[in-house]
Order: structure tokens, then C-alpha cells, then sequence
């Protein structure tokens, strides 16, 4: 007969084994890290409900030198090397079961989620024709549109008296979600948001941005949680519903308006002439090369449209509000960038995708300095190894192992930057001045890992950097910008932890995608 206290003895002898199983035996076991990791994931989970992973990572690595073991499975690294042999194109690992947690259920796999390479593979060339060269011509134009609007609120609104007075504060985060919200829109749907609009446009649509953010708030513990593999396959066996029913309410509300905005375009595409060549109606009209019939239905437009949001909104949001950050904390650096911008063009109207912009090497270098130092996914993209194992770094893993290369900590590797904790562009611009050379500058972009590299890389690349050079040219170009004076939002500060003291280190959170407050800045019409 089973009584408690055998029950409990069992239960004793289960968790004195695995302790001992995996401090000693585990083939991890001599990966150095915090001892509480090596024996369990809840670690890694109490930081994901923290909402500092990265900064955990970060800590560990200052510890336990160029990798650590994150969880008894998970080994974390941060040198460019390690970077490389993870994520290049012929590397022996898939993503890893954390992408399985993601989806509503399994008919919402998207790109992003799907785990399979074979079906990734099919799902990414499919999508790929929404970021053509010839797709990025045409976002331009309503790009640049969304942009030279979003520039004269800045400005304007908020009751400013003369030009030569400063704007109302705005607070950089939001105003830069409410931007790539609106675009994400435009460029997904043809529809538009109008989130930036600060008087008019339909409030349910305002609320969107964060209801993004308490979405990834409530689904990434869930990822990171010591029970993943159980919910996962728990999930098609009813969890999926139960955890939609216990959702709060902003992320319903997130779910019904991509339902209805896609319920919205699949009926105006019905009638054809209603199709516009937006994203979505390229996808809609997308046949698959190997059946000769559309390639999506509409559970995979949802879950594809639910990727062009996500994907396109706050990643480029936080970047876009980290470069404010960085301009208004390194005067330096704004001095050149804003001479820069002012000298190579000669009106705002000027500023637009092309040469000229392309021309302007500063501003490219403060994006990529920027993406280094607030990248937008500050900790791990894991992967899993795969049959045969992989060598990272010199190291053989076995197959299983999850690994990983930590964003934040890339960019804030003392022994690769030297000074990475100094916003500084130059670093990226070969100079005999500077005594940067053209080597130099090749080894960083080879450690450069905002966008990813490899088979899962990045698709909105071009477009998200196109978004950045015009949202920092265009309002730099006519108008200042400072800090509100004695506004220190979105600043490290010594209250808080080990890692977050430096009052210049913008300060994210991470939920897969990086979170922030800030910086709070005005503008106001520049002389001449
Ligand atoms: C600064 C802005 C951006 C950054 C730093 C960024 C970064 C990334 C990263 C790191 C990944 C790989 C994620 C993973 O493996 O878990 C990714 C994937 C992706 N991104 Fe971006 N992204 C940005 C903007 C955009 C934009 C504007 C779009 C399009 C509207 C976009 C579309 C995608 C897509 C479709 C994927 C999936 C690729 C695949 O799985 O094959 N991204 N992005």
C-alpha cells in the first residue's frame, strides 16, 4: 500500500539523486555557474518574472568568466566566437522548445515559433516576400510619411508658445512605440492606427502598444518556467484555453483587435480590388511553389500578422528611444550627428531613403552603437543542440544541451569593448584619426548580434534601420532636443542592482524584447 510517508521518501530520494546527478554527473557538470542553476531552472524563471535575465546573465558572467551554466540544461555565453559557432548557418542546433510556449495554440505557429527547421525553412522563404528590395521601395514612402507627421508632434503639440521655446516633455518610449505601432499598421494592414496622434484616432487602438507588453509580461515566465516541457504538452490538452481564460484583460484585448483587423482585410481582400499591397496582401495572395495553391490560410495570416506586430513594433521602439537616450546623455556625440545630419542636407523634405542618407556614416555608426549597447532582445535567443553535438567556442556539447549567446552581455563585454559602458560610434567607423582600422571594425560587426545571423536571422533588418536613420535625421535636422532638466527616467542609478548603477547605461527590462521607461526629452525649433 502507498502511505505518505513513502510517498515522501520517494519524493526525497527523486531529489537527492537528480542533485547529486547533476552537480557530479550531469555531462554539464563541469560548466561553471550559481550553484541553485545547476540543480534547478528556477533561477532563470524568478528573473524572468523580475524581469532582469539579461542582468542576472550579465552578473554571472563577471563571476564564472565567458559562459555559465543558466539552468542544469543550459549553458550561456557571451564571446563572438560563441556567437558564431550558435547561430551561423550550418550550426548543429534548432530552435529550442521555448518557441513552442509562444503560440495561442497550433494552428498560430508563425515563423518566429516554428521550431521544425524544415517547416521554418518553408514558412521563411514564404514570408521573405514581404522584405524584397522592391517591398522596402514601397514602405519607404509611407515610412518617411509616418515619420515627417510624427516629427511635427513633436514639436507642436503640448501647447508650445513660440518656436523658440521648448516642447512639452515627451516621454521617448512611448512616443517611439506609438511611431513603429503606427507604421506596423501601415505597412502590415494598409490601416491606420494613429496612435501618435495625440488628439484624434480610436483609443481602443492607443491602448495596443502596451497591451504587447503585458502579453510578453504573462507568456515569458511561462517560457522560462522549470515546468516548460510539461506545458507544452499540456497545452493542446486544454492548458492553451486556460491560460487564454486567465489572461488579463489587455492581453484578450490584444487578441480580439488582431483578430479583428485581420477579420477586417480578409473580407476586403474577397472581392480583390479591395486588396492593397500591403504585407498581409501579399501573404494573402501568396500561392506555395510546392502545391501551386495559397500558401496561407487564415490561421496562419493571424499568426503571421501577429509576428509583423510584435516583431515590428517594439524592437525598433526601443531601439529608437535608447538613441535619444544616448544623444541626449553624450553631448559629444549629438554635437556630431546632429552637424552631420544638418550638413548633408538642406531641408527636412530632403531626408528620405536613398544615397544621401546612406552617405551619412555617423548615423549609421550611432544605430549600430546603440543596437550594441540597448539591444532589443537582451538576453538569450536559446537554441537547442542537435544529434552529434556542436563545438562552441572549443567546447564540445552534447546533443540536447541548450545554448545560447546573452545580448546585453555581448554588448557590455569589457574584454571586447574596452570601454563598453561609453556610448561611442567612432568605434564602428575605420579612422586613421581614431586609430580604428577596417579589421577592427570587422571583428565587431562579426560579434554584432542585434538582428541575429543564420538561418533565423532577422527579416525586418532593412526596414528597421531605415526607420531609425529617418526618426533620428528628420527631428535632428530641424529642431534641438535635450533632457528635461533634472529628469533622470530610464537611468542606472546605485539603488539598484550590481549591473545597473551607471547613471549614461540606459536601463532595459527583459521580456524576450527589451522594456524601458524614457528618457523624458523636449525639442524645439532649431535657429536658422
Ligand atoms: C531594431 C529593430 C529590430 C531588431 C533588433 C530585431 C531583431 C530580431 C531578432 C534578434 C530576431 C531573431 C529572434 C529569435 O531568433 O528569437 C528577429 C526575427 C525576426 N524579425 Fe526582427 N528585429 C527588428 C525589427 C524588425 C521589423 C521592423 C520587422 C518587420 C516588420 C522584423 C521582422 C522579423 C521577422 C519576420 C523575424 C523572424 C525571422 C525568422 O524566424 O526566420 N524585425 N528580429
Amino acid at each position: 500500500m502507498i502511505t505518505i510517508s513513502g510517498i515522501i521518501g520517494a519524493l526525497a530520494i527523486y531529489v537527492v539523486t537528480t542533485i547529486i546527478y547533476n552537480v557530479f554527473f550531469h555531462p554539464l557538470a563541469t560548466v561553471p555557474g550559481p550553484f541553485f542553476a545547476k540543480l534547478t531552472s528556477w533561477p532563470s524563471f524568478y528573473h524572468s518574472l523580475k524581469g532582469d535575465r539579461h542582468i542576472w546573465q550579465w552578473q554571472c558572467f563577471q563571476l564564472y568568466g565567458d559562459r555559465f551554466r543558466a539552468t542544469p540544461n543550459t549553458v550561456l555565453f557571451r564571446k563572438p566566437e560563441a556567437y558564431n559557432d550558435i547561430y551561423n548557418q550550418k550550426a548543429n542546433v534548432k530552435k529550442s522548445n521555448y518557441y513552442d510556449a509562444w503560440p495561442r495554440n497550433l494552428r498560430d505557429v508563425n515563423t518566429l515559433s516554428a521550431t521544425d527547421p524544415a517547416l521554418h525553412a518553408k514558412k521563411r522563404k514564404l514570408i521573405s516576400i514581404a522584405f524584397t528590395d522592391q517591398s522596402i521601395k514601397g514602405a519607404a514612402v509611407l515610412i518617411q510619411g509616418h515619420i515627417t507627421r510624427w516629427t511635427e508632434l513633436l514639436f507642436e503639440n503640448g501647447g508650445t508658445k513660440t518656436e523658440s521655446t521648448w516642447s512639452e516633455p515627451r516621454d521617448m518610449s512611448k512616443w517611439a512605440d506609438n511611431l513603429t505601432f503606427d507604421i506596423a499598421g501601415d505597412l502590415a494592414f494598409g490601416v491606420q492606427f494613429q496612435t501618435k496622434e495625440p488628439k484624434t484616432g480610436d483609443s481602443r487602438f492607443k491602448e495596443i502598444p502596451s497591451s504587447i507588453i503585458q502579453l510578453m509580461t504573462f507568456l515569458y515566465p511561462v517560457t522560462k518556467s522549470p515546468f516548460l516541457s510539461l506545458v507544452i504538452w499540456l497545452k493542446p490538452r486544454g492548458l492553451s484555453s486556460f491560460l487564454e481564460a486567465m489572461a488579463p484583460p489587455q492581453v484578450r484585448g490584444y487578441y480580439d483587435f488582431l483578430e479583428g483587423v485581420v477579420q477586417k482585410r480578409l473580407q476586403e481582400g474577397s472581392g480583390e480590388k479591395g486588396l492593397r499591397k500591403d504585407l498581409f496582401s501579399l501573404l494573402a495572395s501568396a500561392t506555395d511553389p510546392a502545391t501551386g495553391k495559397r500558401a496561407y490560410d487564415s490561421h496562419d495570416l493571424l499568426a503571421e500578422s501577429h509576428l509583423l506586430v510584435i516583431a515590428g513594433t517594439h524592437t525598433t521602439g526601443a531601439a529608437l528611444s535608447a538613441m535619444y537616450f544616448y544623444l541626449c546623455h553624450f553631448p559629444r556625440v549629438y554635437d556630431k550627428l546632429a552637424k552631420e545630419i544638418r550638413g548633408t542636407f538642406s531641408s527636412e523634405e530632403e531626408i528620405k531613403q536613398g544615397t544621401t542618407l546612406l552617405s551619412c556614416t555617423y548615423l549609421r555608426a550611432c544605430i549600430e552603437e546603440t543596437l550594441r549597447i540597448a539591444p532589443p532582445g537582451p538576453s538569450e535567443l536559446p537554441r537547442v543542440v542537435l544529434k552529434g553535438g556542436a563545438v562552441i567556442d572549443g567546447e564540445h556539447y552534447p546533443e540536447g544541451t541548450i545554448v545560447g549567446n546573452s545580448g546585453w552581455s555581448n554588448g557590455h563585454n569589457e574584454e571586447v569593448y574596452g570601454d563598453s559602458e561609453i556610448y561611442r560610434p567612432e568605434r564602428w567607423i575605420p579612422c586613421e584619426e581614431t586609430g580604428v582600422t577596417e579589421a577592427d571594425v570587422a571583428q565587431l560587426k562579426r560579434g554584432f548580434t542585434a538582428f541575429s545571423k543564420g538561418p533565423d536571422s532577422c527579416l525586418g533588418r532593412d526596414l528597421a534601420l531605415l526607420e531609425l536613420s529617418l526618426a533620428v535625421a528628420k527631428p535632428l535636422y530641424s529642431m534641438d532636443v535635450r533632457l528635461v532638466p533634472g529628469n533622470r527616467v530610464g537611468e542606472g542609478e546605485a539603488s539598484r542592482e550590481w549591473g545597473q548603477w551607471n547613471r549614461n547605461v540606459y536601463q532595459l527590462g527583459d521580456l524576450y524584447m527589451a522594456i524601458r521607461d524614457g528618457p523624458i526629452v523636449q525639442f524645439r525649433k532649431r535657429a536658422g
